[in-house]
């Protein structure tokens, strides 16, 4: 809770404020008993009329100023909660990009979603409601206390019994509570994860008739939820007429022994009538308090999961190097290891260089630790042991914009994000002009399809770029990565959905730029990676060949049976 708590700094004004003008709006309101009894006993029994206008018009006075300090604090309360909600959702979102992919794949996308919403929502309530009622309540029932107190000590008894009894009742449900509501939040997430799988999947869930089987799987979700909310339901339901019974017992009371009192002459009938209305007034207070529990409760395991967030350390940060920029950089790989869990290893002792301009292509079967090699490159991940330089530096010593800016990758799942072409492709660089854009396009055989889109460079890419084809899509990233300059172009199974033909013309192409950079080419074909100056050859996880295509051919057993089978395919 303390990283939350400190937000509260930039609210100073409010928070003092806020408060101030509920308890001056809560001093009018516990002042208006007195007035009505001194109606009672001297305006009524007098019966004066002028006194009870003049007291009548005392009360009017005291409810609009009220009003004044209510709508005063409302105003500090919406602001501190909306500007505690909007900072937290800011850090929140900051903090998870800078985490590392395992470290989102460890809170799960989903559940990072719903505490960035959900969980932040509910913090915000929270803060709105501690400005406006947090001390307010217990300022009301605490000021009912006193004033009883102050009318009749004997009868002011039955006010604390009944304190007492709430409180026990309270502290006894909120025990039982506050663990259902982490179940809720939980729920949610599972909820958040089912759509967001549902909604990415939508093409796939279609193509394999698996509608039903999806909303079968939702609704088993949502159910799940209802239940645990229902729980928490069931115990805030209990809250208020568990609170609203001991006070109508202690109202009984209260008009049980008042009788007495006012035929013995020792209470005035007014008082009788102000201590009821005192008696009202705390109940109401305590009904409000016990409300504010159920809310601070369900705050404080959105606050825990929200610090959760804001306390894990990035496991990624960068150093302060910056390589020259017109230097060419090489990029070593020496005895590189990683594994995503402990004790396992995705890729073991992998070594090899790649000097500036050269085509590395990289092979291997399905899970040999191609991808992985991949994300170590830009630090998406760092190495279990080993360690990887670019132009003579350690990646972790150099800068992260710079060592993004030097290797660039173009993942196997082409991803493009909803703007224009231009926009995407100024991920690149921001300051690139459209001369820039488009011999990037050209390079990446990309020019062709967007001359003739009508609206060329400003056509607007749908989410996720759905509004091209795979194969277009494709070569739309390869080309924001080509706007970059980068010294290290990496294609990770880029080109997949390109045909022989526009993939040959693109490793061409990519030679022939000037000062060209290097190119390390990921793929499962042979004939992608046949012309590259040398192939790495990966199995489970190990590098078993270097060479080039003929070397391999004669050396390496991996790379042998990878070209009869894709010549077996080729000739069925
Ligand atoms: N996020 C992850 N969490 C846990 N294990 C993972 C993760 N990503 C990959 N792995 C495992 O690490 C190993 C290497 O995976 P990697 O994705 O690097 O292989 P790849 O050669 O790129 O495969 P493909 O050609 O099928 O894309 C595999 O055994 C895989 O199951």
């Amino acid at each position: 809770m303390k990283t939350i708590v400190s937000y509260f700094r930039y609210f100073k004004k409010e928070l003092v404020f806020g408060p101030l003008f509920k308890l001056a709006e809560a001093i009018f309101e516990l002042l208006v008993p007195l007035v009505m009894a001194r109606i009672i006993d001297v305006g009524i029994a007098q019966k004066d009329l002028t006194y009870i206008l003049r007291q009548g018009g005392v009360i009017v006075g005291f409810a609009l100023v009220g009003i004044a300090c209510s709508l005063t604090c409302q105003y500090f309360a919406a602001r501190c909660s909306q500007g505690m909600g909007t900072e937290l959702r800011r850090a929140v979102y900051h903090q998870i990009n800078l985490f590392s992919a395992q470290q989102v794949s460890q809170f799960s996308s989903s559940s990072l979603i719903t505490r960035l919403t959900n969980d932040v929502n509910q913090v915000q309530q929270a803060v709105a409601m501690l400005i406006r009622l947090a001390i307010r309540a217990p300022f009301l029932v605490l000021g009912s206390l006193t004033m009883a107190m102050m009318i009749d000590r004997t009868m002011a008894l039955i006010f604390l019994a009944a304190i007492v009894v709430i409180a026990l009742v309270l502290s006894v449900l909120m025990t039982c509570s506050s663990h259902f509501f982490k179940a809720v939040q939980r729920q949610l997430d599972r909820i958040s994860q089912i759509t967001q799988e549902n909604l990415e999947g939508q093409r796939v869930i279609r193509a394999f008739s698996r509608q039903r089987l999806e909303t079968q799987r939702f609704d088993e979700a949502a159910q799940a939820s209802y239940q645990a909310s229902m729980r928490v339901g069931w115990i805030s339901g209990l809250f208020n007429p568990a609170t609203q019974i001991v006070i109508n017992l202690g109202i009984v009371a209260l008009l049980y022994c008042g009788s007495f009192q006012v035929n013995s002459g020792a209470l005035s009938q007014g008082n009788l009538v102000a201590l009821v209305n005192y008696m009202t007034q705390m109940f109401l207070a305590l009904v409000v308090l016990a409300n504010l529990f159920v809310i601070f409760t369900k705050a404080a395991a959105s606050a825990s999961r929200i610090e959760a967030i804001l306390k894990t350390e990035p496991a990624i940060t960068g150093g302060i190097t910056e390589l020259s920029k017109d230097k060419d950089a090489v990029l070593e790989m020496d005895k590189v290891s990683f594994g995503y869990s402990e004790g396992e290893s995705a890729i073991e002792q992998i070594s090899f260089t790649i000097q500036p301009h050269q085509t590395v292509g990289l092979i291997g079967g399905t899970g040999c630790g191609k991808s992985t090699i991949v994300q170590l490159l830009p630090r998406l991940i760092d190495p279990t042991a080993g360690e990887i330089w670019l132009g003579g530096v350690p990646l972790r010593e150099l800068s992260l914009a710079d060592l993004r800016r030097q290797i660039r990758i173009v993942p196997q799942k082409a991803v493009l994000f909803s703007g224009t072409i231009r926009e995407n492709l100024r991920w690149g660089n921001q300051d690139a002009d459209d001369a820039a854009l488009w011999q990037a396009l050209t390079l990446a055989q990309a020019r062709d399809f967007v001359e003739a889109m009508p609206q060329g460079l400003d056509t607007l890419l749908v989410q996720g770029g759905k509004n091209c084809s795979g194969g277009q899509r494709q070569r739309l990233c390869i080309a924001r990565a080509l706007v970059g300059r980068p010294s290290l172009l990496v294609l990770d199974d880029s080109t997949s959905a390109l045909d022989y033909q526009t993939d040959a013309r693109l490793r061409q192409s990519l030679k022939k730029i000037e000062g060209s950079p290097a190119v390390l080419i990921v793929s499962q074909r042979i004939a992608s990676i046949r012309h590259a100056d040398f192939i790495l050859v990966m199995d489970q996880g190990r590098l078993v060949g270097k060479g080039t295509h003929e070397e391999l051919l004669d050396s390496c057993a991996v790379y042998q049976e990878i070209v009869r089978s894709q010549t077996r395919e080729d000739q069925r």
